[in-house]
């Protein structure tokens, strides 16, 4: 499988799902609502014991689902991800070691940054595409207005405390391509098996920008 820009990550939908699986078996039916509602994209966070078979479960049951890992804090949960299939990774934040060593993975590895140092090291590695996290606690829209001025380079999926009336504001700026968020798909409609709620908040989502 041909490896993925972070560009082509950020451009697969203006809206990517970040979701918190306790149970793999839920992740074949999340994938199927999210793409009958016009999502290409999910992101699995790695913070619970099933995140690992529920990305497998995805590259295996739902093939056109393009899926990422969420919460990679190290070398080892980008292997292990990369390993489980996934097509791109994330973190919250990013070390200079985890950047370093991730231009050279088999996935676009995208760092998560709040301040212009953070932005900057990344740039300095090579990296222009970053998680704004967390975008509604470190300033929202109006930070990242800010960021376009001196950084116009940068390029930004906010996420973090954005909800579905808050994403069309973040979505208008130019440093802004994508936004991500738990509001499509919440553990606990997960959890409870509400795909009818999930595919009207996912439908929302994939019209907007
Ligand atoms: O786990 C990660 O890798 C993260 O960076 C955290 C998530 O992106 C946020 O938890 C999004 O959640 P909401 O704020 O509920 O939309």
């Amino acid at each position: 499988m041909s490896k993925l820009a972070a560009d082509d990550v950020f451009k697969l939908s203006p809206v990517m799902p970040v979701v918190v699986i306790d149970d793999a078996a839920q992740a074949e039916p999340l994938a199927r609502v999210l793409l009958a509602s016009g999502i290409r994209t999910i992101e699995v966070t790695l913070r619970t014991d099933a995140a690992l078979d529920a990305i497998r479960e995805i590259v295996k049951t739902a093939p056109e689902m393009i899926v990422g890992a969420g919460t990679v804090l190290n070398l080892t949960d980008l292997e292990a991800a990369i390993e489980a299939g996934a097509r791109y990774a994330l973190s919250p934040g990013a070390t200079p070691k985890l950047m370093k060593a991730a231009r050279n993975a088999k996935i676009p590895f995208i760092p998560g940054v709040a301040t212009s140092s953070e932005i900057m090291r990344g740039l300095d590695l090579g990296y222009t595409h970053f998680k704004f996290f967390p975008a509604e606690q470190m300033g929202g829209v109006a930070a990242l207005k800010a960021q376009h001025g001196p950084l116009p380079n940068a390029k930004f999926c906010p996420t973090g405390g954005i909800s579905a009336d808050k994403a069309p504001s973040y979505l208008a700026l130019p440093n802004v391509l994508c936004v991500g968020g738990s509001w499509i798909a919440p553990a606990d409609k997960i959890k409870a098996q509400d795909w009818a709620a999930i595919e009207s908040a996912a439908k929302q989502a994939a019209a907007m920008r």
